[in-house]
């Protein structure tokens, strides 16, 4: 078998998991999967996760608007995944890279989201300067919540937090070294946010 090689397709691809803390969890997963516009993503769900592939752009576009359906039901739901490109073996079934610039989800209702995240710039000797940059582009842009082991935490309005994450993806990787993995945790709707002492 061939050696597998970084791939040089520019696909994006996010496998994410909602966990909505309510007996109604299978209404309010699959009722974010089907209110949110998938046309110009390649989507599958199984029973651990989901997965999203396309242009980079379509995909935030609609991890956010998942993320926010599922906020609008007003349940306290977790959202966690993995935000990848330039993965080995990645470049097959591109077609969803013909898509074009248009958005297609845009509802711009406003969502508090907490979340922490971290950057894995694959092969890339300059890795702790990189995620250094993106924590401090977060701080300069005021979505910086916290520091902690292993990842920083990003809060603010879901469309603030979201656009950071774009940026940040987009920013930590480069022709060199194009594979780049990003891991996101959300919650939205939590008893804790302000400081309750809900779960
Ligand atoms: C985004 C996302 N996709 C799939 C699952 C797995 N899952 C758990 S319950 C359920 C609905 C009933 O089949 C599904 C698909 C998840 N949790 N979140």
């Amino acid at each position: 078998m061939e050696p597998l090689q970084c791939g040089t397709s520019p696909i994006v691809g996010f496998r994410f998991s909602l966990h909505p803390m309510t007996g109604d969890f299978i209404q309010v997963i699959k009722g974010a999967l089907r209110e949110t516009d998938t046309t110009n993503v390649w989507m599958h769900t199984d029973d651990v996760s989901t997965v999203i592939r396309g242009r980079q752009l379509h995909v935030f576009n609609a991890a956010k608007s998942i993320a926010l359906h599922a906020a609008k039901t007003g349940v306290h739901v977790a959202m966690s995944g993995t935000f990848s490109v330039g993965c080995p073996g990645d470049s097959a079934g591109d077609a969803y890279l013909d898509k074009g610039d248009e958005l297609l989800n845009t509802d711009t209702s406003k969502q508090y989201v907490s979340s922490q995240f971290a950057l894995y710039p694959m092969n890339n000797p300059d890795y702790m300067a990189i995620i250094y940059r993106e924590v401090e582009r977060a701080k300069a842009l005021g979505v910086y919540n916290d520091s902690m082991h292993y990842a920083s935490g990003i809060h603010g309005d879901i469309h603030d937090v979201f656009a950071f994450y774009e940026e940040a993806f987009a920013n930590a990787r480069t022709s060199e070294n194009a594979h780049l993995v990003m891991t996101v945790a959300l919650s939205i709707n939590s008893p804790s946010h302000g400081g309750g002492s809900g779960a």
